[in-house]
């Protein structure tokens, strides 16, 4: 089982506020200290990393909520550097949170330079023409809770046509820090500094686009107030890589079976084949109908080439099942089925009755999610084995009568359909989704649209597969298949400026 570790659980904004309360009220660490340790650290890391860029005059856009509090701080922290500061309030300062108050009384002590200026409205504000080294952008957090009101749709509008760096506290003003939809407008920011935890609409719908960089600041939360999250962000630094074990025979090394290919679509079978293969297994058989077996002769040396029914067959068909059944039950080993499969009426027949008999692990792609989906919804995967499916947006909008119409629903449908089956799903898709049997689900983080081009789907169903032959755990071999494309994809885009194709995954 995947476990990430608590920096990349990904919050939805109750959550964050829960774990703000259970901090303050449980363990006792008040709010001020909280708002000091988030506002001092993007600080710090702001003076560091930018140090060289000549800062003399920062604007600092804050609300009346605890959003706004943790900008003031950061307005402190830099002023004590010489940088001096424009703090527009959008909301005024009668009403600004006890720990937002404290921090504006503080910052006007440390004012000792006379370098703090402060606007109580944005009409206030824009009637001035000072050039500003930065923007802060503190008028919204985790309390956002309709599209955006009053004048702080201006102050969006406004800060984006800016040529200046924006930073965001904690999320980008305007995203929903569950979905990553916007409401009404949306800072785009070029980093966002999340506090105690990434939230989960950084990686859905527009989140990318809004954050900018991510910078995870760490706040004195307890671990375990996070635990009741079941979104994780995946990434390489902490995914377990599959281990391989040179020198044993090649059958102990990992089996896998594909069925795969019909006339038109050998590619399909070849391109994940090939795709297993670079994984270091010890023996792939592709089982294949007969008619196509001098193409895959030709084309995969390396791979064994088990045939079925006459040489006149060029799909599988029911006649089949019994053949491929036998096969697949002589030696231990993963079975990958459906890339350029068809969609033959007996080919349907065939796939539906072969998982519904097949005790092996099994990852179930393309053609065979279309057959599967032919089921609608009386289909149940046999209790001792795992199940992978790996569809694309069209292919699990198959599974459902409702609109998978956003990421959010997408998420949700996802985490349902995983854990009511008892599968792992691998939802295609930017973000790429893994839901899992028992709950948890894992988003990726990188441009995954690199990804959207015919025959990627088999070179990824390929890789997921070799995983389950090397044996990690469906959960793992997806986030596996997952990274190692994004890995040659950053390989790849470093030398080139073309679209990648198939190969340059394999
Ligand atoms: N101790 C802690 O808890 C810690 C919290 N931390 C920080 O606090 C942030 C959460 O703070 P928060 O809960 O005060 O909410 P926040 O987003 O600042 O503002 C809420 C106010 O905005 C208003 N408002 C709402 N929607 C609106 C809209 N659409 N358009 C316009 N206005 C709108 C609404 O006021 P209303 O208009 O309803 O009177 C409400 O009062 C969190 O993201 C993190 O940065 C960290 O410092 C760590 C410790
Ligand atoms: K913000």
């Amino acid at each position: 089982m995947l476990q990430a570790p608590p920096s990349h659980y990904l919050l939805t904004a109750s959550l964050s506020q829960e774990v703000d309360h259970r901090t303050i009220e449980e363990v006792d660490i008040d709010g001020f200290t909280l708002m000091e340790v988030a506002g001092s650290s993007a600080a710090k890391k702001l003076l560091k990393d930018y140090k060289h860029a000549g800062w003399s005059h920062g604007l600092y856009l804050c609300g009346k909520g605890n959003n706004g509090g943790d900008t003031l701080v950061v307005a402190r922290y830099l002023l004590q550097h010489d940088i001096a500061a424009t703090i527009v309030f959008l909301s005024g300062t009668d009403d600004l949170s006890p720990d937002a108050q404290k921090n504006w009384e503080l910052l006007q002590q440390f004012d000792d330079q006379d370098q703090l200026q402060h606007h109580k409205s944005w009409e206030a504000f824009t009637e001035t023409d000072l050039e500003y080294s930065f923007i802060i952008d503190g008028m919204l957090g985790t309390g956002l809770d309709s599209d955006l009101r009053g004048s702080y749709t201006s102050a969006v509008q406004w800060a984006n046509e800016q040529s200046t760096s924006v930073f965001a506290m904690d999320i980008p003003t305007g995203l929903h820090a569950d979905t990553g939809q916007i409401m009404g407008e949306s800072i785009q920011a070029d980093r966002t500094f999340a506090f105690g935890g990434h939230k989960q609409g950084f990686y859905l719908e527009v989140g990318p686009a809004q954050t900018g960089d991510v910078t995870y600041c760490e706040l004195p939360f307890p671990n375990q107030f996070k635990s009741s999250s079941n979104t994780f962000l995946l990434d390489e630094s902490w995914v377990p890589r599959p281990t391989l074990q040179p020198g044993q025979h090649k059958y102990a090394s990992g089996v896998l079976y594909i069925i795969a290919g019909s006339e038109g679509l050998t590619g399909a079978a070849q391109l994940a084949a090939r795709s297993a293969w670079a994984e270091g297994l010890g023996a792939i058989i592709l089982i294949c109908p007969r008619g196509l077996l001098s193409i895959y002769e030709q084309t995969l040396p390396s791979i064994i080439k088990k045939p079925v029914g006459s040489k006149s067959d060029e799909h599988f068909t029911r006649q089949h099942l019994a053949n491929v059944l036998e096969i697949i039950g002589k030696k231990e080993g993963a079975v990958l089925i459906g890339p350029g499969l068809g969609r033959q009426e007996g080919t349907i027949q065939f796939t539906n009755e072969f998982l519904s008999q097949n005790t092996r692990d099994a990852i179930i792609d393309a053609d065979a999610l279309w057959a599967l989906a032919q089921q609608k919804d009386g289909w149940r995967k046999p209790d001792n084995t795992q199940w992978i499916l790996t569809p694309h947006p069209g292919e699990l909008g198959r599974f459902t009568d409702q609109a998978v119409a956003d990421d959010y629903n997408r998420l949700t449908f996802v985490r349902n359909f995983s854990s009511d089956k008892q599968i792992t799903v691998l939802s295609k898709g930017m973000p790429g989704i893994i839901g899992t049997s028992s709950g948890p689900c894992y988003l990726t983080n990188y441009n995954t649209r690199y990804f959207a081009r015919a025959g990627n789907g088999d070179v990824l169903a390929g890789k997921i597969a070799a995983y389950v032959a090397l044996g990690q755990e469906p959960d793992q071999s997806c986030a596996n298949a997952l990274l190692q494309g994004k890995q040659k994809l950053d390989s790849y885009l470093q030398d080139s400026s073309d679209l990648p194709e198939p190969k340059d995954f394999i």
